[in-house]
């Protein structure tokens, strides 16, 4: 069995935000047991203790990973996020500091796409303010604005994993779907690209956002995007609260432009469940209204937990970075019979010549050797005879733009 660095046990994982107890047992099951396990996520404070002395960090949408708190983890290996964004992290910052960030890029994507077809059907309909004049004792019974989806527009804005599934299922309903995204893609059924944002809002009876939370997302769709949408059209949110800017949203549905809404994610969520939702959309009965569980599902949750869980694991056994979203992929087997050096440096002309010299000067043999790079980082793997794993770890520690180095025995 191989020996580690560090004894497993030593390698402590805080997992936040009730992430599934499925990650729990896949860590269980690769040896490592020493788990802070927290049930929400944790204030400042909190975090900064916890996460001081932590080599793996789990957290889903609600922590904030910045370069401060990330300065501040001094033993941090890697950071696992147990969903698919992964805005919640300083990417850069964890990136310079030399430690991957790993996600789970479509495990939630059916229960995204299926809540969001739930939703258009319950918005053309007209069931929100329907539901809601039944709590009250009203009986809205009337034809007056209610549709089949059959025949509708659906347009998609950000044409991705979610994007494109939640076209597939839209099209069973017999909807014509629509979709813009700055990249061309390939349409899957019968759905069509469109040129411009503008041409999907003037053809879309439903514009269902699912972009990523980035610099040109932000505010995506304010006062002027709302009123380029048709008369009497629905609008749907699960992608990132900034995306949007929900006062110019409100406005829209109050005079009447846009019929109805769907929204799960907004610019300022509650920390917690115990804290209040504030929205101007509060009290608007044509809203859906739902607290950002678009990926909130058993089945999406489980095997998050299963997928994210086992990236860290991985990275901790044997160094494999495959689909790290901020760090350079290497894809590696096990390292039976050597050492195994991982060495992460700043990407800088030479580096990997002073490795080589320095080793073949203390007549250190490397049986294999990986290089992958970004722009800002270089990742080098070698595998040398475990005798001399040690010394070689002293010599990359004093390679010029080194930012850290590990060995697996
Ligand atoms: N509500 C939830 O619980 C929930 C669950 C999962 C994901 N999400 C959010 O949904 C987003 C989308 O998820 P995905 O898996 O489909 O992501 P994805 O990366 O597969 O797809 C995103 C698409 O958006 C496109 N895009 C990026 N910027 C754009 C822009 N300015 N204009 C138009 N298109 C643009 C990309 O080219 C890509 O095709 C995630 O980033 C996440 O923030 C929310
Ligand atoms: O990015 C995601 O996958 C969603 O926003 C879900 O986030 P959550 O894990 O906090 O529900």
């Amino acid at each position: 069995m191989a020996k580690h660095s560090l004894d497993k046990d030593k390698i402590k994982i805080l997992l936040l935000e009730g992430v599934h107890q499925s990650a729990v047992d896949v860590f269980e099951r690769a040896g490592y047991s020493n788990i802070e396990y927290h049930k929400a996520s944790l204030g400042e404070d909190q975090l900064l203790e916890s996460i001081k002395d932590a080599h793996f960090v789990g957290l889903r949408s609600r922590t904030q990973l910045t370069a401060q708190v990330l300065n501040h983890a001094e033993k941090l290996v890697a950071i696992g996020c147990f969903c698919i964004g992964t805005n919640q992290v300083d990417l850069s910052a964890a990136e310079k500091l030399g430690i991957p960030v790993f996600n789970a890029p479509f495990s939630n994507t059916r229960s995204v796409a299926e809540l969001v077809l739930g939703e258009i059907i319950m918005l053309l309909r007209g069931i929100p303010q329907r539901n809601a004049q039944c709590h009250r004792g009203g009986w809205l019974k009337s034809a007056n604005g209610s549709v089949e989806a059959r025949g509708k527009t659906l347009g998609v804005v950000g044409y991705g994993h979610i994007g494109t599934q939640l076209g597939i299922l839209a099209e069973t309903l017999g909807m014509r779907v629509i979709f813009f995204d700055i990249e061309d893609k390939l349409p899957l059924g019968n759905a069509s690209q469109v040129h411009s944002l503008n041409e999907l809002l003037a053809n879309a009876d439903v514009v269902s956002l699912h972009v990523p939370e980035t610099p040109s997302t932000k505010d995506m769709f304010a006062e002027a995007e709302f009123s380029k949408m048709r008369q009497g059209g629905f609008f749907i949110n699960a992608s990132r609260g900034t995306v949007v800017d929900i006062d110019a949203l409100a406005q829209a549905i109050k005079s009447g432009h846009i019929a109805g809404a769907a929204v799960d994610v907004f610019p300022v969520e509650p920390k917690s469940n115990d804290d209040e939702f504030v929205s101007p959309l509060r009290g608007l009965d044509n809203v859906i209204l739902t607290p950002h569980i678009g990926g909130s599902t058993a089945e999406a949750q489980e095997n998050i937990g299963i997928e994210v869980a086992g990236k860290l694991a991985k990275y901790s056994d044997n160094g494999s970075t495959l689909s790290a979203v901020n760090f350079p992929e290497v894809s590696l087997a096990p390292h039976a019979g050597a050492s195994r050096l991982l060495h992460i440096h700043q990407n800088r002309p030479g580096v990997l010549i002073k490795i080589n010299q320095a080793f073949s000067e203390k007549g250190i043999n490397i049986a294999a050797q990986y290089l992958q790079t970004t722009a800002e980082i270089g990742y080098v793997v070698m595998e040398v005879d475990s005798d001399q794993a040690q010394e070689a770890l002293d010599e990359l520690k004093q390679i010029e733009g080194t930012i850290r180095a590990r060995v697996l025995f």
